[in-house]
């Protein structure tokens, strides 16, 4: 069998934390069912800032651009606050999705029928949710330039930040989500400020014109962003595949990680283009949570994101559907056992750490698996 080349990237907080309940997963698949994967590991964000002096050295920048899928942990800490703008540990991760062409992100938000109760919204409002964000991530105003601070000299600055989006990258991502939800429940709803935004107003129209012309088949809806964030706390289940740009995805996504309970839930995979030769895409999976600060080190992080976006690299890159199915039925498994991180504790469940954690999911792998 042919090696299933994955470049592991913890970085820093509880990514380290996280990624180690993955790796046992990893070991297990390839001892008890020979799954060939072959792990290499790197530096991104903080610590290849204090290695290297740069949130991903060259040499680990090729190791991502050579594997068949990359599993990234989580970036930054008031450790770096203070460290150059182009070399804090957040960049580490723009350039991997740059330079990866990494445009899709997907980013699940299900809420597990045992943790209906976890949300911060009323149980009936979530129980059963099933939406995908589709997020445009490689454009708008994360890259786009200008983007400098500016001495007016009399004593003010001034910032600027560039939103930019071309035709065919609003194509893409809208295609993308369209062919997802042919797939779910064939519904797309587009979210921008088109009242307030060019980019918006380009947004709205591109999307329309690709859902005539390739996708009239699905249901499509738009919705202002600010609206959209608002009806995802008011009734998120009226939506199925939600596409929108790389700033509002962010944002939005981090609300919806809430109706599941908690943003240690949320997994999700960053896709590029098919090759045009061998049809693999280059893909980078990661938690939606960031390094969480005030908990790293303690042992109390929920490694289910992390988890899940290895169910979904199963799935993506490797189309090892059978394993992803059981992977996330195992995390549901365990939940619906009570056992619980404190961030979706509940009254009557029973409070593990980040490790029991992960070794109550592969127990309950290695059941499935069996
Ligand atoms: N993909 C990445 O690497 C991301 C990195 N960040 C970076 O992470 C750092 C911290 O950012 P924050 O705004 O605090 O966001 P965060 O996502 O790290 O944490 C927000 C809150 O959620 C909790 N939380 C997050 N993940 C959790 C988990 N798995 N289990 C239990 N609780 C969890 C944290 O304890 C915290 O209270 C910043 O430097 C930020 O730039 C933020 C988002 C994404
Ligand atoms: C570069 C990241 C830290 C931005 C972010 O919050 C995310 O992608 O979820
Ligand atoms: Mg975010």
């Amino acid at each position: 069998m042919t090696a299933r080349n994955l470049l592991l990237l913890p970085g820093d907080g509880i990514g380290p934390e996280a990624m180690a309940e993955v790796r046992k997963i990893i070991a297990y698949m390839n001892e008890a069912h020979g799954a060939g994967f072959v792990t290499d590991e790197g530096l991104v964000g903080g610590s290849a800032y204090d290695a290297h002096g740069a949130a991903i050295s060259e040499e680990d920048m090729a190791k991502a651009l050579a594997a068949d899928a990359v599993l990234f942990g989580a970036v930054g800490g008031p450790k770096w606050d203070d460290v150059p703008y182009d070399v804090r540990p957040e960049a580490g991760l723009l350039r991997l999705r740059k330079d990866l062409e990494l445009f899709a992100n997907l980013r699940p938000a299900i809420c597990y029928p045992a943790l209906a109760n976890a949300s911060s919204l009323k149980p009936e409002l979530v129980e059963g949710l099933d939406i995908l964000i589709v997020r445009e991530l490689t454009g708008g105003v994360y890259f786009g330039e200008p983007k400098t601070i500016t001495d007016l000299g009399n004593g003010q600055k001034r910032a600027i930040d560039t939103q930019v989006y071309d035709t065919y990258e609003i194509e893409r991502i809208s295609a993308v989500a369209f062919e997802l939800a042919r797939t779910r429940g064939n519904r797309v709803c587009s979210m921008e400020k088109r009242n307030v935004m060019k980019s918006g107003v380009l947004w709205n129209q591109v999307v329309t014109a690709t859902h005539k012309d390739k996708f009239s088949d699905v249901k499509l809806d738009h919705m202002l962003a600010d609206a959209g964030g608002m009806q995802l706390v008011r009734a998120p289940k009226q939506f199925d595949v939600i596409v929108t740009d790389n700033l509002f995805g962010d944002m939005l996504s981090d609300v919806a990680a809430m109706l599941t309970g908690s943003l240690g839930m949320l997994p999700s995979a960053s896709l590029g283009a098919p090759d045009g030769k061998t049809g693999k895409r280059k893909a980078l999976y990661e938690p939606v949570h960031g390094s969480a600060p005030d908990i790293a080190g303690t042992g109390v992080a929920n490694p289910i994101a992390m988890i899940a976006s290895f169910a979904m690299c199963l799935r993506y890159s490797f189309n090892m559907v059978t394993e992803a199915d059981r992977l996330e039925k195992a995390i549901a498994n365990v939940l619906d056992k009570g056992i619980r991180t404190g961030d979706i504790m509940a009254e009557g469940c029973r409070q593990v750490g980040t490790v029991e954690m992960g070794d109550a999911i592969l127990a309950e792998f290695k059941a499935l698996s069996a």
